[in-house]
């Protein structure tokens, strides 16, 4: 094959795997069957060894990088990522409604959202390439493991606009993925995993970037780190901008009116929350009006505009271990 015929042929095939992993890992809505994406990945493989300067960093080929790195360095973030305040209970709820109505008046409203149990990471994208992502870390600094963020195969290398913009999400393990790893993990003999947060955690942490490939990680974004610079003046048009980018953002969200339907939210998913392929541990609420977070503004640590409603622990039934006194 020619060069000109490769590099033409090089583009369709990105434009092809790149649609069919879209469908597959971001809208859990596969059109082809693996096979083929798998044909289409070799031959791109292919193409790719005969002519190297044909290969690009947001090649499908390019997900699991090269040798292991020594040790992760570090990055600062250029806005803190802030962590939340918690809530326990309806009284909890309804005072930090009280004090987002004596600064934003009456006419606000909530956006609710799943709060996934995973781990903080942000995303950066130069020109709609995603650059470098690195971990929460203390929310001013964290460590850089773009090498393993890049085998997720729900974050795109590149996303559907030329943007320069960081993005912020939480990376997890489904259910299935942990329980099948604690079973490969007790088959060797192996310490498992404590629960799939620990398991997300440890993954993105492997120096290795064959082992996170191999974890089978995923992750949902929920807020843009610059949204000033998108346009967007409500959270919920930056959600919906991130799923127009070609993010996988959680689907459970809901506009709540107030407080009320924010109690019914809660309710309604601390019964179907067994039902989920991930782990949850709570609900995020956020004021939706971006001009009414920058009013509500944040602690050094937590916005005032956001709180984080906790499930209660669950009773972990604790067997007693009767020790044979002697
Ligand atoms: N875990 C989540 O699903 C989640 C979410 N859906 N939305 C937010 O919005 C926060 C981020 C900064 C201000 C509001 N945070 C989340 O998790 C946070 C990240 C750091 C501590 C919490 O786990």
């Amino acid at each position: 094959m020619e060069i000109k015929t490769a590099e033409k042929r090089v583009k369709e095939l990105h434009t092809l795997l790149n649609q069919y992993s879209y469908e597959y890992h971001v809208k859990d809505h596969p059109t082809v069957p693996d096979s083929e994406y798998d044909r289409l990945l070799k031959e791109l493989n292919d193409i790719e060894a005969e002519y190297p300067e044909l290969i690009t960093s947001d090649s499908p080929t390019q997900r699991v990088g090269g040798e292991p790195q020594s040790a992760f360095t570090k990055v600062e973030h250029r806005t803190p990522m802030l962590s939340l305040a918690n809530a326990f209970n309806e009284e909890d709820l309804r005072d930090f409604d009280r004090k987002v109505r004596q600064a934003a008046g009456e006419d606000y409203e909530y956006v609710c959202e799943l709060k996934i149990d995973g781990l903080a990471v942000s995303l950066r994208y130069e020109d709609g390439l995603f650059v470098q992502g690195a971990t929460r870390g203390d929310g001013t600094i964290g460590e850089d493991i773009t090498v393993n963020l890049r085998t997720i195969r729900s974050i795109p290398l590149r996303i559907k606009e030329p943007f320069s913009i960081e993005v912020r999400g939480e990376a997890y393990m489904p259910k299935k993925s942990f329980e099948q790893l604690n079973r490969a993990k007790e088959e060797n003999g192996e310490e498992p995993f404590a629960n799939p947060r620990n398991a997300a955690a440890g993954s993105l942490r492997q120096l290795d970037p064959r082992i996170a490939a191999s974890r089978n990680l995923s992750i949902f974004l929920y807020a843009i780190g610059d949204p000033g610079e998108t346009g967007v003046t409500a959270h919920s048009a930056g959600l919906d901008l991130l799923e127009d980018l070609g993010f996988k953002v959680n689907k459970e969200r809901k506009l709540c009116k107030n407080i009320d339907e924010v109690l019914d939210y809660i309710k309604n998913w601390t019964e179907k929350r067994p039902d989920l392929p991930y782990e949850i541990d709570g609900i995020v609420i956020k004021v939706n009006s971006l001009a009414q977070q920058q009013e509500l503004g944040s602690t050094v640590k937590t916005p005032r505009w956001s709180i984080a409603y906790k499930f209660p622990a669950e009773e972990v039934v604790t067997k007693l271990i009767s020790i044979e006194l002697n």
